[in-house]
C-alpha cells in the first residue's frame, strides 16, 4: 500500500508514528515534500500566467530553469513515495535512500530559498520546521547531519555573496532605489509605461510598482511558508497529544492489575503510604485496613481450571468496586488476596463495610455458562489504628530506638508460599521514617490485619475478624488489670 494524504488525520498519524515501519514513515515524509514541491510548482504556474504584469519584478527568464528544477524534484519525491513503500523490509536500501532523499531535499530547499530572494521567514520555517518533521519520520542521525549540512551550505553561500564577490542569481528583480529610473531596467520600464498610460509622474509610478512588487514577494513568502508552518504545528500538536495519551496508558498499565482492573499491589502500597502520611499530618481519628482472601480458591482452580479461577477473581473485584466508595483504595494484594485501605474510617464503620463485602461476595452468583454457576466466600481481617494508639506508638518510638522491622511476608502468605512454593513477592513499601513513627508503619498495619485474616480462616472462613478485638482480648488475658492493647 502506498502512503496517502488521508493518513494525516490524528488517529492515523498516531499509528504512523508509533506502529509504521521506517519505510512507511520516510514515504510519508516524501509525500509531505511532494505537497510542498507542488505548492512551488503552482507558484511558478501563477507567475508564468501573469508574466506580463509580474515580469516587472520577477525574472521570467530565470523562472523556466527554476520551474524545471521543481518538476524534477516533484518527480523524484513522487517516485520516492512509491518506492519506499515497496522496500519495507530492506534495511540497507532503505538507509541508502534515506540519505539520498535527505541530501537532495536539503540542497533543493536551500536553492529554492536563495532563488526566491533570501526570505528569513521562509528560510526559518523551512529549515527548522523541515528538520523537526524529519526528526519524527526519518532516522534522527541523518536528519541531524542534514541540519548541520544545511547550516553550512547557507553559511558558505552567504559568505560567497558577501565577501567572495559571487553574485548568486535570484528571481527577484530590484524593487528599491530611485536611481534605477536612470538606467534600463524592467522595473523602470514598467514605471515609464505606467506613467505614460496614466499621465502621472514617473517617480510616483515607480513608487506604486515598488509597493506592488513588495506586496507580491511578501505574499509569495507567506504562501510558501505558512502552509508548511501550519502543517508542522499540527503534527507537533498531534505528537504531544499522543505522548500525553501514551503517558496515561503507561501509568495505567504500571499501576493496574491486568486481570481484575483494580490497582496492583505496588500502587496500592504506594497509595497507602500517601494516605497514611496524610492521616499522620492531619491528625485524623482513625485509619482502617481490610485484608481479604478468597476461601478455598485453589479448589476452584483445581476443579474447574484456571480460566474459571480468573473469572471468579474478576467478578469478586467487580463486587468490591461496586460495594466500596471511590475514595477507598482497593488493590489486588496477591493472587486471591485484596487490600482495602479506608483512611478516616472508624473501627465500627470498617467492620460494617467488611461485613457488607463478605455478604455481597457470598451472595453473588457467578454465572459461567447458561447451566453452570458458582458462588465463593471470603475471609476478612480488619484493623483500625486510632489516633490514641498512634500517639502511643510515637512516644514509644521516640523513647526507644526500636529495632527496624524487616519487610516480612505476612503470616498467611508465609504459610501459603510454603505450601504452594510460590515465588516471593518483593515488598516495595517505602521505608522513609515519618513524623517520629517507625518507617514501616504501613507494613505493620497490614501484618496486624493479616493476623486477623488468619484467625478468620482458622475459625472456619467466610467471616470478618477484628484485629483490634483480638489484641484487646490478648492484652486482657496477659494482664487482666490492663485496659490497653499490645504494642504495634
Ligand atoms: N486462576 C487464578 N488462580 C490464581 C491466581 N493467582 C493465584 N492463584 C491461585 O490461587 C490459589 C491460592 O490457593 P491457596 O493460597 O492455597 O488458598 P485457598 O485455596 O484459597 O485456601 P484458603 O486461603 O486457605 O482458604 C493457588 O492455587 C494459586 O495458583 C490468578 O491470577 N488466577
Amino acid at each position: 500500500m502506498t502512503v496517502s494524504i488521508y493518513q494525516l488525520g490524528y488517529k492515523k498519524l498516531s499509528r504512523i508514528i508509533f506502529e509504521w515501519q521506517a519505510a512507511d514513515r520516510v514515504s510519508l515524509m516524501a509525500l509531505f515534500i511532494l505537497m510542498e514541491t507542488y505548492l512551488h510548482w503552482l507558484w511558478c504556474l501563477y507567475v508564468w500566467i501573469r508574466r506580463d504584469t509580474l515580469g516587472a519584478y520577477v525574472d521570467i527568464e530565470m523562472l523556466y530553469p527554476v520551474w524545471l528544477c521543481i518538476n524534477v524534484m516533484g518527480l523524484f519525491t513522487w517516485w520516492m513515495v512509491e518506492y519506499l513503500s515497496r522496500i519495507k523490509n530492506d534495511d540497507v536500501r532503505l538507509n541508502r535512500w534515506q540519505i539520498v532523499f535527505v541530501s537532495v531535499y536539503s540542497v533543493y530547499i536551500i536553492l529554492i530559498g536563495l532563488l526566491l530572494g533570501h526570505s528569513g521567514f521562509f528560510a526559518g520555517v523551512s529549515l527548522v520546521g523541515g528538520i523537526m518533521l524529519g526528526m519524527m519520520l526519518i532516522r534522527r542521525r541523518y536528519i541531524w547531519r542534514a541540519f548541520l549540512g544545511q547550516l553550512l551550505l547557507i553559511l558558505v553561500l552567504t559568505s560567497l555573496q558577501q565577501w567572495g564577490g559571487v553574485n548568486i542569481p535570484n528571481l527577484q528583480r530590484a524593487i528599491s532605489g530611485v536611481e534605477i529610473l536612470g538606467s534600463y531596467n524592467h522595473l523602470a520600464e514598467t514605471a515609464i509605461v505606467l506613467a505614460l498610460e496614466n499621465d502621472i509622474d514617473r517617480l510616483t509610478a515607480l513608487d506604486e510598482i515598488r509597493r506592488s512588487a513588495m506586496l507580491f514577494w511578501h505574499s509569495t513568502y507567506m504562501y510558501l511558508a505558512v502552509p508548511k508552518a501550519i502543517f508542522i504545528v499540527y503534527v507537533f500538536r498531534t505528537l504531544l497529544i499522543i505522548l500525553d495519551t501514551s503517558k496515561e496508558e503507561t501509568l495505567k498499565h504500571a499501576n493496574q492489575d491486568g486481570l481484575t482492573q483494580l490497582t496492583n499491589r505496588r500502587y496500592g502500597l504506594m497509595k497507602m503510604q500517601d494516605t497514611f502520611s496524610l492521616f499522620v499530618l492531619e491528625d485524623k481519628q482513625n485509619y482502617s485496613v481490610i485484608l481479604m482472601d478468597l476461601d478455598f480458591f485453589k479448589r476452584i482452580n483445581d476443579n474447574y481450571g484456571h480460566q474459571v479461577g480468573d473469572q471468579v477473581l474478576q467478578e469478586v473485584a467487580g463486587v468490591l468496586k461496586s460495594t466500596l466508595q471511590e475514595t477507598c483504595n482497593v488493590s489486588r494484594y496477591g493472587g486471591e488476596e485484596f487490600l482495602i485501605v479506608l483512611p478516616d474510617t472508624s473501627h465500627r464503620e470498617v467492620l460494617t463495610i467488611a461485613e457488607q463485602l463478605r455478604s455481597n461476595i457470598a451472595e453473588h452468583v457467578i454465572q459461567m455458562t447458561d447451566d453452570f454457576s458458582l458462588q465463593v466466600t471470603a475471609s476478612f481481617g480488619v484493623y483500625t489504628l486510632t489516633c490514641e494508639e498512634l500517639t502511643r506508638i510515637k512516644q514509644d518510638h521516640m523513647t526507644s530506638e526500636s529495632e527496624p522491622v524487616k519487610p516480612v511476608l505476612t503470616k498467611l502468605q508465609k504459610l501459603k508460599r510454603r505450601h504452594n512454593k510460590q515465588t516471593q513477592v518483593e515488598y516495595s513499601i517505602s521505608e522513609q521514617a515519618q513524623n517520629g513513627l517507625p518507617s514501616d508503619m504501613c507494613q505493620r498495619l497490614i501484618s496486624i490485619a493479616d493476623k486477623a485474616l488468619y484467625e478468620a480462616k482458622d475459625r472456619g472462613r467466610n467471616q470478618v475478624v477484628s484485629a483490634n478485638e483480638m489484641r484487646a482480648a490478648k492484652s486482657r488475658s496477659e494482664s487482666p488489670s490492663a485496659s490497653g492493647t499490645e504494642s504495634l
